[in-house]
């Protein structure tokens, strides 16, 4: 085992990057390690006690081979090269077992530590703030904490075995060598620092072209998942750009050939190294060796073992000289993964924290004044390429924004784009806090209640309506985990889709969302309007969907919302005469300031921006009516 182990170590160190090594080695990031390894201490201790003993059983076989020559062999004793060659087999069986053994351990002892850390690492981003989500690279976000995770356990297995196998391994061996030969030993020793510089050499390349190479497999990866998604395949094709998305991803493919090739190249000269170096030193072992024992120095057996044990001091060795890489290596992994652990949210639930009840219904804004936040709140040094520091910061976006929704009562919000409409909305369910100012539910600050009673008594119905790649039946149940069939197909048929409903092949079992059943754009509204149904929430906020839907979906639609917004507070951004004109209180906003507010007839008799969204926006929608 540890003959296989050393080659593949060494191999490893080539693949690792040296500047981790001026990396300080923090003891606090220790101790989180060793806080992390202590659940697991048991499998541990023996999987360093099964490492230790097959370390140091690497010299048995040279020395039995040494016994079966020079005293049985050559002494012409039958019965004791029986009896070796069955210790040597017996001893092979016995190693099988301890590697299969060390294996298994070392396997759950890993396992088990990426499942605590992706278990961590999931719980945590899970609950940062939108903010954060709207900056992060989710595919970059995703591949670097896989890669970053499973690099940290390396510390617990490889890393670990092969710096307690290979001292040990090293040390035993050396000393049997020079008790059996001191001259041959020092002489082959000499030849080592060969293997040495040439690694050091080649790990120093190859580390940087490995890394390089990364990068353009990362870039090749992200460029795919860009294009290759629905939204983007759809753009590609829009703008006929197909010859030039050919050119880009050939440049790019490109890149990653010629570093393969590169690293090829240099892998080979390294392996031709490693296999040259052993056979010079073996050629000396035989070359002196063979002398003294012409001149009966040495015996034929101690010989044979000599040239045996040469070759199991090879790895340990190269190991050896990589260990702090490999150490370090691991703690950078560690530390990049206790990185996003660290990464405060910016929406934390206070300790004393309220429980709204869920028929909460009254929505307050204090003179609400909000900027979203920068990129340096956010960030992470070790995930640059994902959270990018934008240029300039952004202003505020909400200006002293104050209004009262009663319980029950409409509120609709009209404004030109960008006007910030949908930040409004976000303020309610703490998608983000407000800057300055106050955000109330039921006469609570949204920031001194716990925030699953909150989500509990707000409801979304955003424009894109989102749905999981699963069933009918599981997207409703998202909303209320405990729901009957009997509660679905109300809330179902409340949000006039039940009819579509039933008509699909499978029933509540069709999977739509991503890549299941494709429903219009209607049809995800009035299932995205079932789902708030069933969730049943005091207030209920409303992105009214912009595009237009034949009359039938938009006659379909309204009926829905009805059953929504029925007996529930709203805030809703409208895009819908039929949505002003219901309203109790219209918001007309402009540059994140509330400009006008009344009702529809109140503010067509005023005249300024409402008049004027009136004509514009909702002109459309009174020449559809007649
Ligand atoms: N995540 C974000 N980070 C920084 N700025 C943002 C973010 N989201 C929106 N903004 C900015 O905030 C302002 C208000 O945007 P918001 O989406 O609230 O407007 P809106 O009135 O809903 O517009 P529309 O009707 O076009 O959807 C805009 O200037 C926008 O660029």
């Amino acid at each position: 085992m540890s003959g296989m182990m050393g080659a593949g170590m060494a191999w490893r160190h080539l693949r690792s990057d040296r500047s981790v090594v001026n990396n300080r080695l923090s003891r606090q990031t220790v101790r989180r390690v060793v806080g992390f390894a202590r659940p697991h201490r048991g499998l541990i201790s023996v999987f360093l006690v099964l490492t230790v003993i097959d370390a140091s059983l690497v010299v048995v076989t040279p020395l039995l081979v040494q016994k079966i020559v020079d005293d049985g062999i050559l002494a012409g004793d039958r019965g004791l090269v029986t009896l070796l060659a069955l210790a040597m087999a017996g001893f092979a069986v016995f190693n099988a077992v301890l590697s299969v053994l060390a294996g298994w351990l070392s396997s759950r002892i890993g396992e088990s530590l990426i499942f605590d850390l992706r278990s961590q690492v999931f719980a945590h981003v899970q609950r940062q703030s939108m903010a954060f989500f709207t900056r992060t690279q989710t595919g970059a976000l995703v591949s670097r904490l896989n890669n970053d995770v499973i690099g940290a356990q390396r510390a617990f297995t490889s890393t670990l075995s092969s710096t307690v196998s290979n001292s040990i391994a090293a040390v035993v061996v050396g000393v049997t060598m020079l008790a059996l030969s001191w001259q041959v030993t020092l002489l082959c020793v000499a030849l080592f620092p060969l293997l040495f510089l040439a690694s050091r050499f080649v790990s120093n390349r190859l580390a940087g072209l490995t890394r390089e190479q990364m990068d353009g497999n990362a870039d090749l990866g992200n460029n795919m998942t860009e294009r290759f998604n629905v939204g983007g395949a759809m753009l590609l094709k829009l703008f006929g750009r197909r010859d030039d998305e050919d050119a880009l991803f050939r440049t790019k493919a490109a890149k990653v050939r010629d570093l393969g090739v590169r690293i090829s190249l240099i892998t080979r000269i390294f392996g031709a190294t490693m296999v040259l170096v052993p056979a010079l030193a073996t050629a000396l072992v035989y070359g002196v060796g063979g002398q003294l024992v012409i001149s009966d120095t040495l015996t034929i057996g101690t010989l044979l073992a000599l040239a045996t044990l040469l070759l199991r001091l090879l790895g340990p060795l190269q190991g050896l000289s990589n260990v702090r890489i490999d150490v370090m290596t691991a703690v950078v992994s560690f530390e990049r993964v206790f990185e996003v652990l660290d990464l405060p949210s910016l929406i934390v639930e206070k300790d004393d924290a309220v429980v709204l009840p869920r028929s909460a219904a009254r929505l307050e804004f204090d003179r609400v004044g909000f900027t979203y936040p920068s990129a340096a709140e956010l960030s992470l040094p070790s995930l640059e390429g994902v959270a990018r520091p934008e240029a300039g910061a952004s202003g505020p976006v909400l200006h002293d924004v104050s209004f009262t929704a009663d319980v029950g009562r409409m509120v609709a919000l009209v404004g030109p784009s960008g006007a910030g409409k949908t930040t409004v909305t976000h303020l309610v369910a703490r998608l983000y806090d407000a800057t300055s100012g106050t955000v109330r539910v039921g006469g609570h600050d949204v920031r001194e209640v716990s925030l699953q009673s909150l989500e509990d008594a707000v409801g979304y119905v955003t424009q894109d309506a989102h749905l999981f790649h699963d069933t009918i039946r599981a997207n409703m149940l998202y909303a209320r985990p405990g729901a009957d069939d009997g509660e679905i197909w109300s809330s179902l048929e409340a949000a006039q889709i039940a009819e579509t409903v039933r008509r699909l092949p499978d029933g509540l079992d069709t999977v739509v969302g991503d890549r299941g059943y494709r429903l219009s754009g209607g049809e995800r509204q009035r299932l995205a309007i079932a789902r708030l149904l069933l969730k049943s929430p005091g207030i209920v906020v409303l992105d009214e969907a912009t595009a237009h839907l034949d009359s039938e979906s938009e006659a379909a639609v309204q009926r829905a919302l009805d059953a929504a917004l029925e007996g529930r507070t709203s805030l809703v951004i409208a895009h819908r005469l039929s949505t002003v004109r219901n309203a109790d209180l219209i918001l007309v906003l402009d540059e994140g300031r509330i400009v006008q507010s009344g009702t529809h007839a109140e503010l067509l008799a005023e005249g300024g921006l409402y008049a004027d969204l009136y004509r514009t926006q909702f002109v459309d929608d009174v020449s559809a009516r007649g």
